[in-house]
């Protein structure tokens, strides 16, 4: 158990245990060298964990051969209604199925997931204002209990980024925000720690350049770096989603690449 003890001159103050929320990107689970390695770093993880994976690659690609457009908005998919039915085949069937087989085959036992099950992410559809994202939830609630129920049986939850309304009604859902709401509702059981898992290797002061990582991201940084446009597409909700998880009560946020398990890897640390 990774409970952080602190012996203070009252006495032993037992602190939260340590969870770990993981979010998995779709460029990342279709590079099977890199995520084969992911997956192994993941699996030696001490302690409950969580992991959440994104898909917009695959679901892109099978979209496109079905004859669909894709449209994103900010780093966002706007899903109309034949859309969503490729979403919930590619992120809660193909892509899900198989992280969880891959994780049973590694000896770690894992359950599969999306919002409707437990009633674990509720959402309620994105209101239309300048733009009709369609069948794109935001998530309102986590259901933190249902989902350490099944922690405490040693079991990893492993989410697709599918969320679902009360009524029914289930919504893709960014992976980032998934990852993020999951982590915020989680800590008020654990100290929650939160790592995104991309491409890079961690966000880029200057986009041409894979080495040009930020080693710390302070809230001023951020709006610098919005205001000077470093960064844009699939960033821009990642980086919004890590503020909202730091200033609700997530401990600690890391982006990096698939090594970023690794004690030596290179990222970007998010801070006040
Ligand atoms: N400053 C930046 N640093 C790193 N990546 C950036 C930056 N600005 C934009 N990006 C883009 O954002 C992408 C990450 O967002 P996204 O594709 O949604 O990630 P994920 O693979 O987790 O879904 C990067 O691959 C890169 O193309
Ligand atoms: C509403 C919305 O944008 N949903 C995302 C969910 C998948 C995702 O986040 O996948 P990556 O992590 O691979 O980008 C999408 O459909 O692309």
């Amino acid at each position: 158990m990774l409970k952080k003890i602190i012996i203070s001159e009252f006495g032993i103050i037992m602190k939260k245990e340590v969870l770990k929320v993981v979010k998995i990107g779709g460029k990342l689970i279709e590079d099977d060298a890199k995520f084969a390695e992911f997956l192994g770093d993941f699996v030696a993880l001490k302690g409950p964990k969580i992991l959440v994976h994104g898909g917009g690659n695959l679901a892109t690609e099978i979209t496109e051969k079905l004859g669909y457009k894709t449209q994103m908005f900010e780093g966002r998919r706007i899903t109309d209604a034949d859309s969503i039915r490729v979403i919930l085949m590619v992120y809660g069937g193909v892509i899900n199925k198989n992280i969880v087989a891959k994780l049973q085959g590694l000896g770690n036992n894992a359950i599969g997931l999306s919002g409707a099950d437990g009633l674990s992410i509720v959402s309620k559809k994105r209101p239309v204002k300048e733009v009709d994202f369609g069948f794109v939830g935001d998530v309102e609630k986590v259901n933190s209990e249902f989902i350490n129920s099944i922690l405490k049986q040693n079991i990893t939850p492993v989410f697709s980024a599918i969320s679902c309304t009360e009524d029914g009604l289930l919504l893709n859902t960014n992976g980032d925000s998934v990852a993020a709401e999951i982590a915020k509702a989680m800590s008020s059981i654990y100290e929650t720690e939160l790592y995104f898992c991309f491409e890079k290797k961690g966000v880029l002061g200057d986009a041409e350049d894979d080495d040009s990582v930020i080693g710390i991201i302070t809230r001023d940084k951020y709006q610098k770096l919005l205001e000077e446009k470093v960064i844009s597409d699939g960033m821009l909700p990642k980086l919004h989603n890590c503020f909202q998880a730091l200033e609700n009560g997530v401990k600690n946020i890391f982006l990096g690449d698939f090594r970023l398990l690794k004690e030596e890897s290179v990222y970007t640390k998010i801070s006040n």
